[in-house]
């Protein structure tokens, strides 16, 4: 079975059609209107054009609906099920198709394949409690709200969840606001992270103390590249404040829950009697990608079961026998309609697949405006050449600005002219954009400022290990010492341009800085005791600054000198800069 969310005219004329069963003429002059997707603006919208469109969703909202299974009873043939379903099919397709064209709105290329939707009717009807899983970074673009009124239509005694997932992405600022809003629209929900519980998971199993590693302990100076988000213990930094906020409010609404307390939860949903007889089921639906698989896998692991499970490949629901009490329904990732402003969100939502794309500048221009110009310019070591305020200019880069500086940087060129292969670069800072390595979490309704919203995000020690080192670097080399302003790493951010900066740009962006390297998670995540988990930057303790700096430099660690605080580090050392590794840069 396969998902089918875009369908040429042609194709979606053949589909029809079938679903109709009946003759290609009738259908072609009277039910099948031909979309032009294309030829909408697929660029960014103004603000004003944003308000009109969000005004038209708003209006229109009710008409975003689930298919329906058709009513049906004993003395229902399999046949006749059959018929009804495909004709129940084709009017909800025509009813949308009708809604994109008569209003104008692009949608999400919702699910077109009744076979999909089928494995989905069969979960909701098994269902006791229905959990539709979403991404942290846009909670309600993955949300149906329809799909909740169907759970209800079944069987109001049914219960509908929304479980926020990739809550690791989230500071806890983000996930209060976000908590705000749910709770006042009345909105079930809660936060997981199943990245976080698997790297929990993982911890125990390997050992079950950890912690105990510090100060000296380490093997010093080793000179192991680090990889982000791979171990927290090191984490020297001081203990977040954020922690004690979280415990003087100690309550549940902001809590990332770890896969016992999620396991909890979901028996506290289940009858008292649910036992080996009677089990209560619980069905799992969501987008593809916003980890469905990896949260079974959570509650699999913390329960010693074992599943050969292939994330993204799931196509038919499956029923796994969780526990005594509980059976999860795991049903096939699948694109709701809803409705999308721009193709670029969709795209950079990860509803469209970025191999497929020819339209990048607007989905660049939407990174290039969503994440400050100064952090996409640390985190891979380039920089953004925009045009001149003078020459009308905005001093934000445009997508196409971004992915020629990124193309030029990595030496991808087209063929040719030889100008920056944009398209290329574009693959490669979607792709970092979608795995949240270009963090943004959109804001709820309520809060207009987004900007604001996401600051907390974009400072020194959210870059990868080794674009602070070689930010460190570049400081050091300039003997910019702690009494300057720019003299701490969290300083550096933005980088002010001045004529000082200037020439801390020119060491920090040195060819042969090379690129974000292995750019993994540039967070660094924990579960505090309560167990409630905290997301924080990782800034490099002194001992690795200092390696990392060593390795940038070329030369020996103890011939590094920092300053006495952790953040703080003075230069001294004239040691050159050595060129290694990236041959692709080609800043000048
Ligand atoms: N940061 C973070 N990433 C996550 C989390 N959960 C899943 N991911 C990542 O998101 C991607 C998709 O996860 P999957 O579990 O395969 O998603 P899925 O919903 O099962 O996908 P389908 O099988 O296509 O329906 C993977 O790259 C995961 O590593 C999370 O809690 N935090």
């Amino acid at each position: 079975m396969r998902s089918v969310t875009e369908q040429g005219a042609l194709d979606e004329f053949l589909a029809t059609a079938e679903l109709a069963g009946t003759d290609f003429t009738a259908e072609k002059t009277n039910n099948v209107k031909i979309i032009h997707t294309d030829q909408r603006n697929p660029y960014l919208l103004s603000a004003a054009e944003e308000r009109v469109v969000l005004g038209k969703q708003k209006e229109h909202k009710s008409r975003l609906t689930v298919p329906r299974r058709p009513q049906w009873d004993a003395s229902t043939t399999p046949e006749e099920l059959g018929r009804l379903e495909r004709e129940g099919f084709l009017q909800w397709r025509k009813g949308l198709a009708e809604l994109q064209e008569t209003q104008d709105l692009l949608m999400t290329p919702f699910e077109r394949n009744l076979e999909v939707w089928r494995q989905l009717w069969r979960v909701i009807e098994r269902s006791d409690l229905v959990i539709q899983i979403v991404d942290a970074r846009n909670p309600l673009m993955f949300r149906s709200e329809d799909l909740e009124a169907y759970v209800k239509d079944v069987d109001p005694k049914k219960e509908n969840l929304l479980l926020i997932n990739k809550a690791d992405m989230m500071t806890y600022t983000q996930r209060k606001a976000w908590a705000n809003y749910l709770k006042g629209a009345g909105i079930a929900y809660r936060f997981f992270s199943a990245q976080l519980a698997k790297e929990m998971l993982e911890a125990q199993g390997s050992e079950g103390e950890e912690d105990e590693e510090e100060e000296g302990a380490g093997p010093s100076g080793s000179g192991a590249p680090l990889k982000q988000g791979e171990s927290n213990e090191d984490n020297e930094n001081d203990p977040d404040e954020e922690g004690a906020e979280q415990e003087e409010d100690g309550e549940a609404d902001t809590r990332i829950l770890t896969v016992d307390e999620l396991e909890g939860m979901l028996l506290s949903y289940a009858p008292e009697d649910a036992g080996p007889e009677h089990k209560f089921q619980v069905g799992l639906v969501g987008y593809p990608n916003v980890g469905k698989s990896s949260t079974i896998n959570a509650l699999l692991g913390a329960h010693k079961v074992s599943v050969s499970a292939t994330p993204g490949k799931t196509k038919h629901f499956q029923t796994i026998h969780y526990s005594d009490k509980i059976i999860l329904c795991d049903c096939p990732g699948l694109v709701f309609p809803n409705f999308a402003n721009t193709k670029a969100e969709l795209v950079v939502n990860g509803v469209l697949p970025i191999d497929q794309l020819r339209e990048y500048s607007g989905p660049g221009t939407l990174v290039a405006t969503r994440i400050p110009r100064a952090f996409i310019e640390a985190i891979y070591g380039i920089q953004i050449r925009t045009r001149p305020l003078e020459e009308g200019g905005t001093g934000i880069p445009t997508g196409d600005e971004l992915l020629s500086a990124y193309a030029r940087h990595r030496g991808f060129m087209t063929q040719g002219l030889g100008q920056p292969d944009r398209s290329r670069a574009a693959r490669y800072v979607l792709k970092d954009y979608v795995s949240g390595k270009l963090l943004y979490v959109t804001p709820p309704p309520d809060i207009e400022d987004a900007q604001e919203f996401n600051r907390e995000l974009y400072d020194v020690a959210h870059l990868p290990a080794k674009r602070q080192a070689a930010a460190a670097a570049a400081l050091e080399e300039l003997s910019i010492d702690a009494d300057d302003t720019a003299s701490t790493l969290s300083d550096m951010l933005p980088l002010p341009r001045g004529a000082k900066s200037e020439r801390l740009d020119k060491a920090f962006f040195k060819p042969g800085q090379g690129s974000a390297g292995h750019l993994s998670r540039p967070f660094n995540y924990k579960y505090s005791q309560q167990g409630v988990a905290e997301m924080e930057g990782k800034q490099l303790s002194g001992r690795k600054l200092k390696t990392m700096v060593a390795l940038e430099k070329g030369i020996d660690p103890k011939d590094v000198q920092l300053a006495s605080g952790k953040k703080h580090f003075k230069g001294g050392n004239k040691g050159r800069g050595k060129n290694r590794g990236n041959k692709a840069d080609d800043e000048d």
